[in-house]
């Protein structure tokens, strides 16, 4: 398996602390902030992890909104990513993690899209992230359910791991 790239964008902290969490976990993971990166960067990597907070009522982070204007679906060809949304399922309960959409549409185009997860456990009302029944990245709320992380953490790097390339 060749290395993962890991890109994050964070206001808060929650997601910067998400993405090390992760990487500690899976090991050989390089971790990269989308604010301080370059798209270059990201085309290294056969493997990505790419992950984003919801902000405004809906929208990807704003370090994420400049990063993915840079990119395009070719950039995804031939690679293997799995996604990571942060939301509030309660204060925000209309659109739970919506912010993760605008890059799976981007990556989903031609790259391979893996680490679907189920919804059982979350208790929003409404959310645009699931495509055939499932999440379509894993799902996390630290404001409201930080104890099931680590859990959920676990059992998804243990669905994507063999399936990095
Ligand atoms: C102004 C504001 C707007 C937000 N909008 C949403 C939203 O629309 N949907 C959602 O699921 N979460 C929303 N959130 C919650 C954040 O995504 C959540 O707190 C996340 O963990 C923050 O990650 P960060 O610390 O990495 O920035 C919002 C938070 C703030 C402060």
């Amino acid at each position: 398996m060749q290395k993962i790239g890991l890109f994050y964008g964070s206001d808060s902290g929650n997601t910067e602390n998400i993405a090390k969490k992760i990487a500690d976990t899976l090991g050989d993971v390089d971790l990269f902030d989308v604010a301080k990166t370059e798209k270059a960067k990201l085309l290294e990597y056969k493997n990505l992890i790419l992950a984003t907070p919801t902000y405004g009522s809906g929208d990807m982070q704003g370090d994420w909104e400049e990063f993915l204007e840079t990119l395009s679906p070719e950039d995804f060809n031939g690679k293997v990513i799995a996604l990571v949304g942060l939301g509030d399922q309660d204060t925000y309960a209309d659109s739970f993690c919506d912010g993760l959409l605008p890059i799976y549409e981007v990556a989903n185009k031609q790259g391979k899209i893996i680490g679907f997860t189920k919804t059982e456990g979350y208790e929003y009302e409404e959310t645009k992230t699931i495509v055939d029944g499932q999440f379509i990245g894993l799902m996390l709320d630290e404001d409201n359910q930080e104890e099931l992380s680590e859990k959920r953490i676990e059992e998804w790097i243990g669905n994507i791991k063999g399936q990095f390339e």
